[in-house]
């Protein structure tokens, strides 16, 4: 399992760089954010939370958990206008719900772990999805799209509990 990076941790907003070599080493990078992902349990996870910055995101939003879809260098390539609202959370921001406002429906051209190219139309959970993860490749989170306060609040309250995780620890 891959530790993975919690809020305010500055290595999330470094922007993730493109893959060029589709190796063995990339299949188990894919391999072990799958582990970390299906472990947390999420439905997503983008390598830079796992301090890994290479444009890779594994998403499987399957009810029985056994669709894994790899997104290598992913772009939208077109967003509609309309919008739609979801309570979004993330694995590095433990506990925290809010209400975000993304593009209904995207479209997302990527490579898969062979390097070939495919195009993907999403909606509903997938678009919230794939947006939220390809934000984490741009070194953004949900919680910069609230207002400051709110994001001074979440960042007062995880950097408060990490502390009293490290008390723990050492006592
Ligand atoms: O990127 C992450 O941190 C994993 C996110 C992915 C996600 C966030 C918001 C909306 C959809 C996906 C989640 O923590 S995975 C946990 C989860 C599970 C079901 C529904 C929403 C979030
Ligand atoms: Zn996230």
């Amino acid at each position: 399992l891959l530790p993975i990076l919690r809020y305010p941790d500055p290595r999330l907003n470094k922007v993730a760089e493109p893959v060029t070599v589709f190796d063995e080493q990339l299949k188990t990078l894919v391999a072990d954010m799958a582990q970390t992902m299906y472990d947390a349990p999420g439905i997503g996870l983008a390598a830079p939370q796992v301090d890994v910055h290479r444009q890779v995101i594994v998403i499987d939003i399957s009810e029985d958990r056994n669709t894994l879809q790899v997104f290598i260098n992913p772009e939208i390539v077109t967003a509609s206008a309309e919008k739609a609202p979801y309570d979004e959370g993330c694995l590095s921001v433990p506990g925290i719900y809010e209400e975000v406002e993304r593009p209904a429906r995207v479209t997302v051209r990527a490579q898969d772990v062979n390097g070939k190219f495919f195009d993907i139309q999403a909606e509903g959970l997938m678009a919230v999805c794939l947006q939220h993860e390809i934000d984490h490749l741009k070194g953004f989170m949900f919680v910069d799209y609230l207002s400051q306060l709110k994001r001074n609040r979440i960042k007062t309250r995880m950097l408060k509990e990490e502390r009293e995780k490290k008390r723990e620890k050492t006592s």
